[in-house]
């Protein structure tokens, strides 16, 4: 296999994967695309997994299943990933559950892409059949508060992603990862 043109970041060595966490509409998909292509590493998005285990678009997921049960199925499917040399993006839900975000932590990096909730906003509602692990009468807005610690709590490490680009916020994770290189 040719790797020769692949990025090599300090601390992140070939057996681990990186993570990419925060909101929906952070931007874990796009950055998670553009982060892999540069390390010359697999892609997986875990929303793909849980679709393609249920043969159905994420957000029928969402919608047929309660918040607590698509938590619970995207655990299990987070937990059930036996991979290295990957980009993780993950749901923005994922950080309900300890024992996903732990297996997680196991793998290698975990990046929060912090995004002010504005954007957030406005990203959310220009694709607006986007799925969400949302309670009843909850809002975007109570989510984003409710996550934002947890965020914080599961990261290894924290890019401010708001008003840079996806190649910028590409590099400002090969960054944040090389800064806390000495915790992987
Ligand atoms: N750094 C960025 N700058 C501008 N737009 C972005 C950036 N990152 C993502 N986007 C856009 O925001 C939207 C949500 O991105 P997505 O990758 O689906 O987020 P997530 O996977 O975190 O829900 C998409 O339309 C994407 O093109
Ligand atoms: O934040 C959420 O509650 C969710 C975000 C979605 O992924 P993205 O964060 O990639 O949009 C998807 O996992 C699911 O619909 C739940
Ligand atoms: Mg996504």
């Amino acid at each position: 296999m040719n790797t020769i043109s692949s990025m090599k970041v300090p601390g992140l060595t070939e057996d681990k994967c990186v993570t990419l966490i925060g909101m929906a509409g952070a931007g874990k998909s796009t950055v998670g695309r553009a982060v892999a292509e540069r390390l010359g590493w697999a892609y997986v998005d875990t929303d793909h997994l849980i679709e393609s285990t249920y043969g159905a678009r994420l957000q029928d997921v969402t919608d047929a299943l309660d918040k607590e049960r698509f938590l619970d199925v995207e655990a299990r499917v987070i937990q059930s990933l036996r991979m290295q040399r990957a980009v993780l993006a993950t749901g923005g839900s994922v950080v309900y559950r300890p024992e996903a975000m732990r297996y997680l932590t196991s793998l290698g990096p975990v990046v929060f892409l912090d995004v002010p909730l504005p954007l957030i906003l406005e990203r959310i509602s220009r694709k607006p059949d986007r799925g969400l692990a949302i309670a009843p009468g909850q809002t975007v807005e109570d989510l984003f508060r409710e996550r934002e610690a947890l965020y914080r709590q599961w990261a290894t490490c924290r890019v401010a992603a708001g008003d840079i680009d996806v190649s910028e916020t590409a590099n400002a994770v090969f960054d944040a990862i090389a800064g806390c290189g000495q915790a992987l």
